[in-house]
């Protein structure tokens, strides 16, 4: 089993992470970790502290000559933005952890809360999840992403989950984009529209993983689902407010005979169709893993609202510092690190193994007796 822990503040020295459970002898390339902490780092609205920040993975243990060795994986990335003036913050901005975490850890005001609730941890976690996705990457698992709405304006194009089926039976999956440039433009704008009246914009993601075997996850406890694990991952994103898989919510508009994926056989299982977003009773099904996520407004407003004084109780505007219009394109980047480390870490569950060599040969003896179902 995998499990993680990152430590560090928005402006401290540094993010720190270990993970721990990834087998021996997985080749681990950098380079690729490094990538990844470069997407994240992009998208329009982030504020200035993305050009300053240019994220690179530090590894301290686990490695040896660039493969695993199955001893916990340490990882640093230095904070170079850390050296703005950390004023305490006693007007608390609606939205941020500000006022709850100042009141439940006994705090004058929300600097010590703000550092540690704030995304700059997500760096850690896009660092964790892309070792994740080499690991997903061996079992040719693949993720990824893209936004389908901002504010109101939304992808003309379909959602990944009405793609064609049948169509696309034989086409590799991983190398499908949704991307809608008219839509894509106007989302920008709306960006943009958002900053000049100082406020912030939120929107949608769609994350989908491909590939995935059936039998992750299982139908027999609550905390065992697959689907459950995944939207707890999801929910821990900071901004993240809704999840739904597959079709989702607009599954209400149809009947069980519409919205259920009809079984075929050609060799293999398969469906025509994926509204359940690859998962049935807690497992997944075999078809892909798709699902979105709703990203509220970020919290702090150059326009701000009302707030009360932690001092002198005074009813004040909030306090204002450095701070993204939309992080959406950003936090979606996030959401394909959780996926990958849930899925990792259901693929260890499933099929077991200290090293490479014993998971996958676990792997291939359960896809064989697959085979003949
Ligand atoms: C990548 C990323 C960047 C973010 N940047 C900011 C930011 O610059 N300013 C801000 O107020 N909130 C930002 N947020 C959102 C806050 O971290 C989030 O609203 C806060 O932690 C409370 O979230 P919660 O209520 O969902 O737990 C960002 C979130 C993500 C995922
Ligand atoms: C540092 C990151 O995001 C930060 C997340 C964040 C927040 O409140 O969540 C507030 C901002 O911090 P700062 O005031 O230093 O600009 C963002 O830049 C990052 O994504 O690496």
């Amino acid at each position: 089993m995998l499990r993680f822990l990152t430590g560090g503040e928005s402006h401290g020295d540094a993010l720190v992470g270990i993970l721990e459970g990834i087998p021996a002898n997985l080749y681990l390339e950098k380079s690729y970790v490094n990538k990844e902490l470069n997407r994240r780092q992009k998208g329009y609205g982030r504020s200035d502290r993305m050009a300053i920040e240019k994220d690179e993975v530090i590894i301290l243990s686990g490695i040896n000559k660039d493969y695993t060795t199955g001893n916990p994986i340490s990882i640093m990335i230095k904070n170079k933005g850390k050296n703005i003036q950390l004023v305490e913050i006693t007007r608390p901005r609606p939205g941020h952890a500000d006022l709850a975490g100042a009141l439940k850890y006994n705090q004058v005001g929300a600097r010590n809360i703000l550092e540690r609730a704030s995304a700059r941890e997500t760096a850690m976690r896009v660092a964790i999840g892309s070792i994740c996705k080499i690991f997903l990457n061996e079992f040719n698992i693949s993720i990824f992403s893209h936004v389908v709405q901002i504010g109101q304006v939304k992808s003309n194009k379909n959602y990944y989950t009405n793609l064609n089926l049948e169509e696309l039976k034989n086409v590799d999956k991983s190398s499908i984009r949704v991307v809608d440039r008219d839509a894509e433009k106007s989302m920008i704008d709306a960006i943009y529209e958002a900053k000049e009246q100082g406020d912030t914009i939120g929107g949608i993601i769609e994350i989908i993983g491909v590939n995935i075997p059936v039998g992750l996850g299982s139908h027999v406890h609550w905390d065992r689902k697959l689907d459950a694990k995944i939207a707890y991952s999801m929910m821990s994103i900071p901004g993240i407010k809704g999840v739904e898989f597959g079709l989702g919510f607009d599954g209400v508009i149809k009947l069980g005979s519409q919205f259920h994926d009809s079984i075929s056989h050609d060799e293999e299982y398969y469906r025509t169709s994926n509204n359940a977003g690859g998962i049935e009773g807690g497992i997944s099904n075999g078809e892909d893993i798709v699902l979105r996520l709703v990203m509220k407004p970020i919290p702090t407003l150059k326009k701000p609202l009302q707030t009360v004084d932690m001092e002198s109780k005074e009813k004040v505007t909030a306090q204002f510092e450095r701070s993204d219009i939309c992080a959406v394109p950003s936090a979606s980047i996030v959401a394909e690190a959780m996926l990958a480390y849930v899925l990792a870490n259901e693929m260890l569950i499933k099929f077991g193994g200290d090293s490479m060599e014993e998971i996958k040969n676990n792997y291939i003896s359960y896809m064989n007796i697959l085979k003949n179902r």
